[in-house]
């Protein structure tokens, strides 16, 4: 488990983390959702013990991270941001490091290095230099070295950040198998990243936290949730007629590809009427959706307006 409570950094007269409180549970990926500069990594950096707070305290597994330091440490597996240090090590090299410095077992430790360079596709490239690989393959050996003592907490900051398709997609489905029995905390600013892993989402700007929900939680905030959009190519679908729909409260007919979405009234379903009319109409219409929510909406709707809702 991970929690903070008011945790706070300042820069002089900058609080980059503001009163930061927050839980995940395991089973849970909450996803640390922010614009550039909104303190996920100092927020990270100081739930990792390589920071110290203003104020505020941080607990990984029930250890205080400024108390118990060493137990909070042994509980966490930590990607940072960058890439790893050590450039002039090969990545064997790096990692036989690595399982010294976290103190595992012979036995354990032959079996987890195996297991990590399996699973991150590393064998080929284990004889390489660190300060040699692109940006793609550090991020894999910086997981790595994170995952190399099978912590019960993962913290893993823009995991998939110079991954290229390929390797985001199998990057997630580790952290995604991964999760089940553990807390993972990652930090992202792509909403991507947040379909494919989280189960929560907390937004954070200026430091401070705006929201804390679920993915359709927050995509319920959004004014596309229950809409209904199609494509009606040249069949002159009448704008007034959708509107004139009971809880229909607008129509919208996108400029570039003629894409029409129609609003619902706050809450109110309106996929049965608006298809009962296009039915009625004989109108030739394709890619009927029923409209989830539209996450970068919120999270432009939240981050950029003063005094969001926790
Ligand atoms: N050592 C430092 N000294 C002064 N200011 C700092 C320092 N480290 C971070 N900051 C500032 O604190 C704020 C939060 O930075 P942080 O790196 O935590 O944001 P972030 O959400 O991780 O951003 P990004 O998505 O760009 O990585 C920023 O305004 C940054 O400039």
């Amino acid at each position: 488990m991970i929690e903070t409570d008011r945790l706070t950094r300042c820069y002089g007269p900058l609080t980059a983390v503001d009163a930061l409180s927050l839980r995940a549970e395991p089973g849970q990926v909450l996803g640390l959702l922010g614009p550039n500069g909104a303190g996920k990594s100092t927020a990270m950096r100081m739930i990792a013990g390589f920071l110290t707070p203003t104020s505020g305290t941080a607990w990984v597994c029930g250890h205080d991270v400024r108390k118990e330091p060493l137990a909070a440490k042994r509980a966490l597996g930590y990607l940072p941001e960058g890439a790893p240090s050590y450039g002039e090590m090969t990545i064997r090299e790096f990692l036989v490091f690595m399982v010294r410095v976290r103190g595992l077992e012979r036995d354990v430790a032959f079996r987890r290095f195996d297991e990590v360079v399996m699973r991150l596709e590393l064998d080929e490239v284990l004889d390489q230099t660190i300060g040699t690989l692109s940006k793609g393959l550090r991020r894999r050996v910086g997981l790595a070295q994170a995952i190399l003592h099978d912590p019960p907490v993962l913290m893993l900051d823009e995991p998939t950040d110079g991954l290229d398709p390929n390797q985001k997609h199998s990057v997630r489905m580790l952290i995604d198998a991964m999760a089940r029995e553990r807390t993972i905390l990652i930090s992202t600013h792509l909403l991507e990243e947040v379909h494919a892993l989280c189960n929560r989402v907390a937004i954070i700007a200026n430091g401070r936290l705006l929201a804390d929900a679920t993915p359709a939680e927050l995509e319920a905030r959004s004014r596309y949730h229950g809409a209904v959009s199609f494509s009606a190519p040249g069949s002159g679908v009448s704008r007034e007629m959708l509107a004139r729909i009971p809880n229909v409260s607008m129509v919208e007919v996108d400029p570039l590809d003629g894409r029409v979405t129609v609003f619902p009234r706050a809450g109110q379903p309106i996929l049965d009427d608006v298809q009962a009319l296009l039915r009625t109409q004989n109108l030739e219409v394709s890619e009927i959706q029923l409209e989830r929510g539209r996450l970068d909406e919120v999270f432009r709707q939240i981050t950029t307006q003063r005094g969001g809702q926790a």
